[in-house]
Order: structure tokens, then sequence, then C-alpha cells
């Protein structure tokens, strides 16, 4: 009898982690286009006059098509039926036109005599058009880059799974995180390199996704080989094809109680973490009195943190679990950040106040290493392989829910919460604290998410606090 090799690309170590890097470099330069004008939100004020309403409803439209027109939850049949490639390719296209628009949107191109800036200028009057415009191509980008990370999840189970995987989720996110944290330099650079403009940082950021495009197409090309590989495999032990997504299986994703609980606190966790991310800069050059360089550079250690703990959290995951705790520390911590900001007596030019500016800062560090560590990795353990994709992308529709509406409600908070009698008694100076209480309040709502999680998990064993590495 001929003996049967097991041997396909994913037990070779470098191919595996040469396969990881190359998605993660698509993601970088995604994550890198997202917050391309987060640290520019003033001079959008100053320039484009975006109010804190307009900018935060710009920011929110990333994700209306995923959440309105239920793109995310198409996204994820596309990925259970067609697959890897044809998705991942699928969704790079997808940000490049998004980017392109939202470029154009900004421009000197997009004036005044052009027929579509007229009809954009003859109704909603308060949102000027080129914000509308940079809504509609953010809103494509935002189907593309969800689109990619439902992708990249299921990737990343498809080389990893029983292996480091949590590892491998981790070291993803620390490189889309440095992606965050280089945008937060070189976005304020680039804006400020002559007349300040804000269109210069989103055409760099235009061109580096074009690269990320390249990396995933190489990325394809050994996708390919690991599923000839992989199917002569199945012929030679005679196992039976998956089946693949069924219609029936959204219902069972729906009605799997840990499941939702699971789905509840990323969205209740991450709402206080992506939208906090797009006024963070704002948020302190107002309550500090820093300028957008200083802010931004502040800011930017939050990315930082996160990204050199994420990978060190996922091997610890892979090693020794504790999984559903590390999601209800990273709670608590992102609550006593966002406290630290709406209600420390911050004093302009203080040391002490800068030094607790970055204490939070790194705190928030830390709570966004431990719950996506430990929250990506724990879809595996609660739902079949053969739906995964639509799994991930379920969790990521409701996250984007959230995702959607808290730039919105922060914007709103913001306006309200200043009034302009009260901003011009203020000399400009934005009170924070009301907004900062909205976003404290999600990482509450998630700690008892996560307690109720690790209760499930105690009682019918999931294996959230288990080590994924089986030895
Ligand atoms: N603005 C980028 C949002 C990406 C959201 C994505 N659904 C996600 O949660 N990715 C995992 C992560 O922790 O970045």
């Amino acid at each position: 009898m001929n003996k049967i090799s097991h041997e396909t690309m994913r037990e070779s170590s470098v191919l595996r982690w040469s396969a990881l890097i190359l998605v993660a470099l698509t993601m970088f330069f995604a994550y890198m286009f997202v917050d391309v004008l987060s640290p520019l939100q003033t001079l959008l004020e100053q320039q484009k006059g975006w109010t804190p309403e307009v900018y935060g409803t710009f920011a929110s439209s990333e994700y209306f098509l995923n959440v309105f027109v239920f793109f995310l939850f198409f996204a994820g049949i596309i990925l259970d039926k067609m697959g890897i490639r044809f998705t991942g390719l699928l969704s790079c296209i997808i940000m490049l036109i998004g980017a392109g628009i939202k470029l154009y949107a900004i421009s000197d191109w997009f004036g005044a005599d052009n027929a579509l800036y007229d009809l954009l200028n003859s109704f909603a009057v308060s949102f000027p058009p080129a914000a509308k415009l940079a809504s509609v191509g953010f809103a494509i980008f935002g189907c593309g880059i969800e689109m990619a990370g439902i992708t990249v999840s299921k990737t990343i189970v498809k080389w990893f799974t029983g292996k480091e995987m949590a590892l491998a989720m981790g070291l993803e996110m620390a490189i889309a995180r440095l992606g965050v944290a280089v945008v937060f330099w070189i976005s304020p650079y680039f804006a400020n390199l002559g007349t300040p403009d804000v269109v210069r940082p989103v055409a760099v950021c235009c061109l580096l996704l074009c690269i990320g495009f390249l990396t995933f197409f190489v990325y394809t090309l050994m996708d390919k080989k690991l599923d000839s590989q992989d199917s002569t495999l199945s012929k030679e032990l005679d196992e039976e094809p998956e089946e693949g997504f069924k219609m029936s299986d959204l219902g069972k994703l729906l009605t799997n109680k840990v499941y939702i609980i699971t789905a509840l606190l990323c969205v209740l966790y991450y709402a206080a973490i992506f939208p906090f991310q797009k006024f963070a800069t704002s948020m302190l050059e107002n309550r500090l009195g820093l300028s957008t360089t200083d802010a931004s550079q502040l800011f930017s250690w939050f990315p930082i943190g996160a990204m050199i703990l994420t990978p060190l959290l996922g091997w610890f995951l892979d090693k020794k679990g504790k999984g559903a705790t590390m999601l209800i520390f990273g709670s608590i911590l992102v609550f006593v950040c966002h406290m630290t900001f709406a209600i420390y007596p911050f004093v302009e030019g203080d040391s002490n106040s800068l030094l607790v500016a970055y204490s939070a800062i790194i705190v928030l560090g830390v709570s966004f290493s431990l719950v996506p560590a430990a929250l990506w990795p724990s879809i595996p353990h609660l739902v079949d392989k053969t739906y995964l994709g639509s799994a991930y992308s379920i969790v990521f529709l409701i996250q984007n829910f959230g995702l959607w509406l808290f730039p919105i409600i922060i914007g709103v908070v913001l306006d309200k919460s200043n009034p302009a009698e009260v901003l011009i008694a203020n000399n400009g100076v934005y009170n924070y604290t009301p907004a900062m209480l909205v976003f404290a309040s999600c990482g509450i709502f998630a700690c008892i998410l996560g307690l109720w999680l690790k209760a499930e998990d105690k009682k019918h064993g999931y294996g959230l606090e288990e080590p994924n590495v089986k030895s």
C-alpha cells in the first residue's frame, strides 16, 4: 500500500507565515486609508467647513452599506461560496473604487462648476457636497475593507488551525495597528507639507492601497497551490468534500446564544474604540490644549501599544487559554481610559496632565490587545467551520451597526453639549466630557457580557478558556 503524505504548504512554517504577512500587508494599507482623515478633523473644519456633526456622519458612512444594504451579510455568503481568492481580490477592487471617489470628493476638481456638485448641493445644505460624495466613497470603501477583514480571518483559520492561530490573528491585527499608528504620524506630516491641505495624505494612502492589492494577488497564488494539495490529500484519504454554506446555517448562527453574546460584546467594545479613534485627536487638542501634530502623535501610542501586545497575548492564548477572562479585563480597561478623559481635570501645559493622558492611552492600547486577541480566535470554537465565513460576517455586521451609529451619536453629543454661545465663551474649546461618558458606558456593558460569556463557557465547555495549540 502507498504511504500517503499529509504534508501540505501549511506544514512549512516559512510558507504559513509568508501567507500571513502577504494578507496582513493588505490590511495594513487598508487600515491606513481608514484613518487618514482622523488626525485632520480640525483642518477639515477650518478648510472645508465640516462641523463635528458633519465629520461624525462622514466617519460613520464607512459602515452604512454594510449595515443597511446588508453588504456584509452577502460578503459572508460570497466568501463561503466563492472562496478566499475571489472574495479577497473583489474586496481590494471595491476598496480602490471607494478610495478613488473619496479622493476626488475632497479634491479641488470637485467644485462649484460641476453638475454632480450642484446636485449634491441642492439638498441637506448644512452637509457640504464634498462631505456627501466623500461619504459615498467611504461607504463603498467600507464594504471592501470589511469583506477583506472576514476573508483574512478565514484565511488565517485555513492556514493555522491546530497551530498558532491566535498568534497569527494577533500578528495580523498588530500589522493593521501599525498602519493606524503610521497614518497618525504621516497624515498631519503630508497635510502640512507646504500649504496645509487634506488632499495630499489621502492621495498618498490611495497609492499605498494599490500595493495592498498586489500583496493579496501574490497570496492568491499560494492559496491556489494549497487548495490543490488539499484536494489531492482528500482524494487519497477518500474524504467527503465539505458541504459549504446553506441558508439554514444562518438560523443556526442566530439562535446560537453564546455566539450572539460574543457579537454583542464585540459591538459594544468596538463602539468604544474605532469611533473614539475618529475623535481622539480633536479630543486631545481640546482637553490638553495640544497642537494637531502633538495630539495625533500622543494618540499614536494607542495603536503602537496594541501592536506590541496583541501578538504576545495571542501567543499566550495559544499556549495557556483564558480567552473569556481576557475579554473581561479588556472591557474594564476601556472603561478606565474613557473615564479618565471624561473626568480628569487636565491643565494645558501641565506635565502631570500629559502623564495621565499618556497613561490612559497606553491603558487603552493594552485593552485593545486583550479583547481582539481573544475575541476573533474564539469564533471557530463557537460555530461549525462550514459556515465560518458567514459567522465572521454576521459578527462584523452587528459590530458595523455600532461603528456606524456611534460616530453620529458622538458628533451630535458634541454639537449639543457645545452650543455656539458656550463655544465662543470657551474660546472655541469643546467640552468632551459627555462624549467620553458615552464611550465609557460601552466598556461597562461589554464587561457584563464578558462575565456572561465566561459563565456560559464554564457551563457548556466551549473551550474559550482552553489553549488553542493542542500538544
Ligand atoms: N475601520 C476599520 C474597522 C475594521 C473593523 C473590522 N470589522 C474588525 O473588527 N477588525 C478586527 C480588528 O480588531 O481590527
